[in-house]
C-alpha cells in the first residue's frame, strides 16, 4: 500500500484535527441553539399541549445533539470525486448549514461500509481514523481507485476488536462489516431472521438496525415506537448505552417478562404448568374459553319508552350475535358492535313511529337501558383477561370443554390450581400465567403494534411468548437475532421456521453470520466441539481473532476449586479488561465469598457501571454477555445442573473475548473432552 511522505502525513493528520475540532465546536453550537429553544419553547407555543409537545422534542433534540469527547465525533472519510465527506455518530453542520460530518446512516455513508475495489461505488479513497481516548492519533487509507481494500485486516478493525472490554456495550458505527451494513439497512418492510455464531455480532447488528431505521423513518417510527426484546435485566443493562450513544434516546427495551406485566406475580407453577402454559395449544385453549361465553339469544328485547314500547325479537337477535361473531373481531369490539346494532335497530323503530330522528342522548340512553344490558351480558358478556384465566384455570368443566381434544386429562388436571381464589382479584397468579393473561387479552382487544421490533436471543422464545411478540408487531416488522445452538430454555427452536411463523412473519428471510469478532479461534475451536452434541444445524463461526489464551486447570480434589479459581482471577488481573467467573448458579455465592475473603470484592452481572473489574456469573443469565478473561468453573455442574445444560455450557464458553480457563475436578463432559 502506498503512503503519502511522511511530511503529507503529518499535515494530513493535523488537518483533520482541525477539522475535528471544528466539528466539536460546530456541534456545541447546534446543541447551543436547541437549549436555548428548548428554555424558550414555553413561551413559543400557544398552549400548554403545544408546549409540552414542543418541549419534549426539543429536549430529545437536546439529548440526541450530545457530545461525548471519549468518542470520536467522525471516524471515517470518503473522497468521491473532488470532494471529501467525514462520516460520524450524528450530523454536524456549520453555521450556514453546510455539512462537516455525515450521519453514519445517511444514503453517502453507505458506501464507507460498502465500497469495494469490485464495486467503489465512485469512491477513490476510503479513510479510517485512529483514536485513542477521544484524541486522533492516525489514520489508514484505501485507494479503491488503485485497487488497495483492506477488508478484515484493516489495523484499526483489529484494534477494535481486540480492545479490551470494560463496561457497557459499545456501538460499532466504525467498523461496520458489508454484510452487516446489508442487515443493518434492510427496509423497514422486510422482517429478517440472523442465525450467527456466538460473537458474529447479532446484537450489535440489532441495534445498529433500530437506530437506522429511526433515522430513515424517523416520523412513522417515533408514532408506532421501536422495542428492542432482551433475555433478562443484566443483558438490558448491558446493550442499554448503544442506542442512546447514537443519538437515540427514545427506544424501549424490556424482557418479554416485563412486556407482558399486566399483574404482578405471586404465584408459583410445577415444571409441568409452565411447560404447558408455554405451549401453543393454550392459544387455541383460551381461544375457546373466551368464545364459548357466548349464549345464543332466545328472548326477545322490550323496552319501554315513555309512551312507547319497543321490542326485538330472538331471531334477528341471534343473527345480530352470529354475524359479529363471525366478522373475526376481537371478542369486546365485537360486543360494542352488537350493542350498537341493537340500539340501530331500536332507533329505527323509533324513526318509523315518531317520524324524527332521536337524539344523540336518546341513543346513550337505550345502549344503557336494562333490557338491553341483560341481553348483553347474558349474550355477549363482559370480560376480562383476568376473569377468562381464572376461570380456565379453577372450573375443570371450563377447562375440560375449551381443551377437549387438545389437551389430555392429565395435562388439564396439571393446569388446575388446587384451592380457587376468593375473587378475581385476590388470584395469584404465576409469571406463566402472564402469558395466558396476554393471549387472552390478545382475544379480548386488539394491541398496539410497534413500528419494529427487535428480539434478540430468539432461540428461546416459546411458542406463546412468540406470540405475545406477534400482537406487538402485528402492524410492523421484526429483526429476529439468534443462534439455535445456544438455545436453553426448554421450549428452545431447533430450526427457525416455527418461531417465525408463532412471530406472524413465516416468510422472513433467515440469514447466517458466521465471521466472529468476539471470541478467539482457540476458544472457537473448543465450544465447537460441543456442536455435535447440541442438535442442531447451524454453520460453525470463524473467528477472525488469532491471538487469545486458552488454559485447562484439572484439579485432583473439589475441595481445591475455590483456591484455584482465586488463582486464576489474581492472574486475570494482571491483564487490562474484564474478567468474570462464571459458574452453576448453586456455586456462585460460595465463589463470591471466596473472593471476597481474599479482598476481591466482585460484581454482579447487573452493575454494568460498578466500575469492579471481576464480576461473579451465574450461568444462566451470562447470555449475550462478554468479558475479556473468561474462567468456567465446574462445566460438569454446568451441564448437570439443567437438561439443556450441554448448550449452556456452549453459551458460557463462548464468552471470552481474549482468554478462557476452565478449571474442574469433576471429569470434563464427553463431547469436550473429545
Ligand atoms: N463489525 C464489528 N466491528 C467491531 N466489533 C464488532 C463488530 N461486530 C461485532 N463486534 C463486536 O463483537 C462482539 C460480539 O458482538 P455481539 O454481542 O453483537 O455478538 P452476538 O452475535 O450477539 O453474540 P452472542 O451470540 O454471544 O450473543 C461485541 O463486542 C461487538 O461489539
Amino acid at each position: 500500500m502506498t503512503l503519502p511522505a511522511p511530511l503529507d502525513l503529518d499535515d494530513d493528520l493535523a488537518a483533520e484535527r482541525r477539522h475535528l475540532a471544528d466539528s466539536r465546536a460546530a456541534l456545541g453550537r447546534m446543541r447551543g441553539r436547541a437549549e436555548s429553544l428548548f428554555s424558550s419553547s414555553a413561551d413559543v407555543a400557544g398552549d400548554s399541549f403545544a408546549a409540552e409537545t414542543l418541549g419534549r422534542t426539543l429536549s430529545r433534540r437536546v439529548a440526541e445533539l450530545a457530545d461525548d469527547p471519549s468518542t470520536p465525533l467522525f471516524f471515517g472519510k470518503l473522497a468521491i470525486e473532488e470532494a471529501a465527506y467525514h462520516i460520524g455518530r450524528r450530523h454536524v453542520t456549520d453555521d450556514a448549514g453546510e455539512p462537516m460530518v455525515l450521519d453514519w446512516r445517511a444514503p453517502l455513508s453507505q458506501s464507507f461500509y460498502r465500497a469495494s475495489v469490485r464495486d467503489p461505488q465512485g469512491v477513490s479513497t476510503r479513510r479510517r481514523f485512529g483514536f485513542v481516548r477521544g484524541e486522533l492519533t492516525s489514520f489508514e487509507d484505501e485507494h479503491l481507485d488503485r485497487g488497495e481494500e483492506l477488508g478484515t485486516s484493516s489495523r484499526i478493525l483489529t484494534a477494535e476488536i481486540e480492545r479490551p472490554r470494560v463496561g457497557p456495550m459499545r456501538d460499532i458505527v466504525a467498523t461496520i462489516q458489508p454484510e452487516q451494513d446489508e442487515l443493518v439497512r434492510a427496509e423497514l418492510d422486510q422482517s429478517i431472521c440472523v442465525q450467527g455464531a456466538p460473537g458474529t455480532g447479532k446484537t450489535a447488528v440489532g441495534l445498529h438496525r433500530a437506530a437506522y431505521l429511526l433515522y430513515v423513518h424517523r416520523e412513522r417510527l417515533r408514532r408506532s415506537g421501536v422495542l428492542i426484546v432482551g433475555p433478562n435485566t443484566a443483558f438490558l443493562s448491558y446493550i442499554s448505552a448503544v442506542l442512546p450513544a447514537l443519538g437515540e434516546v427514545e427506544v424501549q427495551q424490556s424482557t418479554v417478562d416485563e412486556l407482558i406485566a399486566r399483574v404482578p406475580v405471586k404465584g408459583r407453577d410445577t415444571d409441568a404448568a409452565v411447560l404447558l402454559k408455554h405451549d401453543v395449544r393454550m392459544a387455541a385453549v383460551i381461544r375457546r374459553a373466551v368464545w364459548d361465553r357466548l349464549v345464543k339469544p332466545t328472548e326477545p328485547i322490550m323496552v319501554s319508552d315513555g309512551s312507547y314500547r319497543w321490542r326485538i325479537d330472538a331471531e334477528p337477535l341471534r343473527r345480530i350475535v352470529d354475524e359479529a361473531r363471525r366478522e373475526g373481531l376481537p371478542y369486546t369490539v365485537g360486543r360494542d358492535r352488537v350493542l350498537a346494532r341493537v340500539v340501530g335497530l331500536l332507533q329505527r323503530q323509533s324513526e318509523y313511529r315518531t317520524g324524527n330522528s332521536p337524539s344523540e342522548g336518546w341513543l346513550r340512553r337505550m345502549a344503557k337501558v336494562a333490557p338491553v344490558r341483560e341481553f348483553l351480558d347474558r349474550a355477549w358478556p363482559a370480560l376480562t383477561p383476568e376473569a377468562v384465566v381464572v376461570s380456565l384455570l379453577t372450573d375443570a368443566e371450563l377447562l375440560a370443554r375449551s381443551a377437549e381434544g387438545v389437551l389430555s386429562a392429565g395435562e388439564q388436571a396439571a393446569l388446575l390450581w388446587e384451592k380457587a381464589p376468593k375473587s378475581v382479584k385476590s388470584a395469584r397468579f404465576s409469571a406463566a400465567d402472564l402469558l395466558l393473561l396476554d393471549e387472552a387479552a390478545g382475544v379480548l382487544e386488539r394491541e398496539s403494534s410497534f413500528g419494529h421490533v427487535v428480539v434478540d436471543e430468539a432461540q428461546d422464545l416459546s411458542p406463546m411468548q412468540a406470540r405475545a411478540i406477534a400482537r406487538r408487531s402485528e402492524h410492523g416488522s421484526i429483526t429476529l437475532l439468534g443462534d439455535l445452538a445456544q438455545g436453553t430454555a426448554p421450549w428452545a427452536a431447533a430450526h427457525w421456521k416455527d418461531t417465525l411463523a408463532h412471530l406472524g412473519k413465516p416468510d422472513a428471510a433467515v440469514v447466517p453470520l458466521t465471521v466472529g469478532f468476539r471470541v478467539p479461534a482457540a476458544v472457537v475451536a473448543l465450544a465447537n466441539r460441543l456442536l455435535p452434541a447440541l442438535g442442531v444445524d447451524v454453520p460453525e463461526a470463524v473467528s477472525l481473532r488469532r491471538d487469545g489464551d486458552l488454559a485447562i486447570v484439572a484439579l485432583a480434589d473439589a475441595a481445591e476449586v475455590d483456591a484455584a479459581t482465586l488463582v486464576e482471577v489474581t492472574a486475570a488481573l494482571e491483564h487490562e479488561g474484564s474478567v468474570a467467573v462464571i459458574a452453576a448458579d448453586p456455586a456462585v455465592e460460595r465463589l463470591r465469598r471466596h473472593l471476597a475473603a481474599a479482598g476481591l470484592e466482585a460484581a454482579t452481572p447487573d452493575d454494568v457501571d460498578s466500575g469492579a473489574r471481576v464480576t461473579v456469573v451465574p450461568a444462566t443469565i451470562v447470555k449475550g454477555l462478554e468479558y475479556d478473561h473468561v474462567i468456567v468453573v465446574e462445566p460438569a455442574e454446568i451441564v448437570a445442573a439443567e437438561p439443556r445444560g450441554l448448550h449452556r455450557l456452549y453459551v458460557v464458553l463462548t464468552r471470552a473475548v481474549s482468554r478462557l480457563s476452565v478449571i474442574h475436578s469433576a471429569p470434563l463432559p464427553e463431547a469436550l473432552a473429545g
